[in-house]
């Protein structure tokens, strides 16, 4: 392959090293979440700022820890995790926004995902479709614990990825919006929770690389609720999201520390 590194070990599109970041990374899509969740770390630094991918790193609890920003969708997402891999990260949370898709799902919930669907291009260029896309069990216990502790409004269960956003809110408008109409209600029947971009590819890339992955999402909206003429808050504060995250790394340090 080519060395992309310019020989000192730097990944090419992370702008990381190994060293630069800890065994647990938070990842977010939006760059600007990074800053936010790094003032929940002691002694935050930013590490590097390259392309999407913004990265923190500091410590909780003694151990150190970083955020990386991911950007939208698979293709962005399998880099940053393939390269953070790369230099020596093994377990990641995805903090990330989704919109709601069962009525009881409402915007300023969260929800902890237990599996997604590969309605995306990446994770097909890792694994068959009949490979499922599942985060690591004992990050989604931790997620799940630490959503009781801080006693958040949270859902358990299935998120549906795809590529196009605007397929998700507008398939009408989309040349194939009778496959997107069609499948949307599939997944809405077969109970998916939320709708987002990143974990079938992060939880296949994960499997790959053997690294454990689990995300966490703050519910938008809901257009289902919409659609049906019910009450529809909207949500954009990730911050309850981002504290069950960081909760849910400071139980797993701590039962490493007693191992
Ligand atoms: O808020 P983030 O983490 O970016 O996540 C969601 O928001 C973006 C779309 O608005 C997609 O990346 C989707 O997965
Ligand atoms: O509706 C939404 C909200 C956030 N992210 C998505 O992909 N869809």
């Amino acid at each position: 392959m080519v060395d992309y590194t310019e020989g000192a070990g730097i990944q090419y599109h992370v702008g990381l090293k190994e060293g630069d970041v800890g065994k647990y990374v938070i990842l977010p899509g939006d760059p600007k979440r990074c800053q936010k969740i790094a003032q929940y770390f002691e002694n935050p630094v930013l590490i590097a700022d390259s392309r999407e991918f913004v990265t923190y790193t500091g410590t909780l609890d003694g151990r150190k820890v970083s955020v990386t920003s991911t950007g939208i969708g698979g293709p962005s997402a399998s880099i940053a995790l393939e390269e953070l891999c790369n230099c020596g990260a093994d377990t990641f949370i995805r903090v990330g926004t989704c919109g709601g898709m069962q009525t009881e799902v409402c915007g300023g919930d969260l929800v902890i995902a237990t599996g997604a669907v590969r309605m995306e291009g990446t994770s097909k260029e890792y694994a068959p479709v009949e490979y499922p896309a599942v985060p690591n069990l004992e990050v989604t216990n931790a997620l799940v614990e630490a959503a009781k502790k801080e006693n958040v409004s949270y859902h358990t269960g299935i998120v549906q990825c795809k590529d196009s956003f605007y397929g998700q809110h507008q398939p009408e408008k989309h040349p194939v919006s009778y496959e997107l109409t069609e499948k949307w209600n599939a997944w809405l029947r077969m109970g998916c929770m939320a709708s987002e971009m990143e974990s079938a590819a992060l939880f296949i890339v994960g499997a790959y690389r053997r690294v454990r992955v689990g995300s966490v999402f703050l519910v938008v909206a809901n257009q289902e609720r919409e659609r049906q003429g019910l009450p529809n808050k909207q949500a954009h504060e990730t911050d309850c999201a981002i504290k069950v995250a960081v909760q849910a790394i400071r139980d797993m340090i701590q039962k490493e520390k007693l191992k």
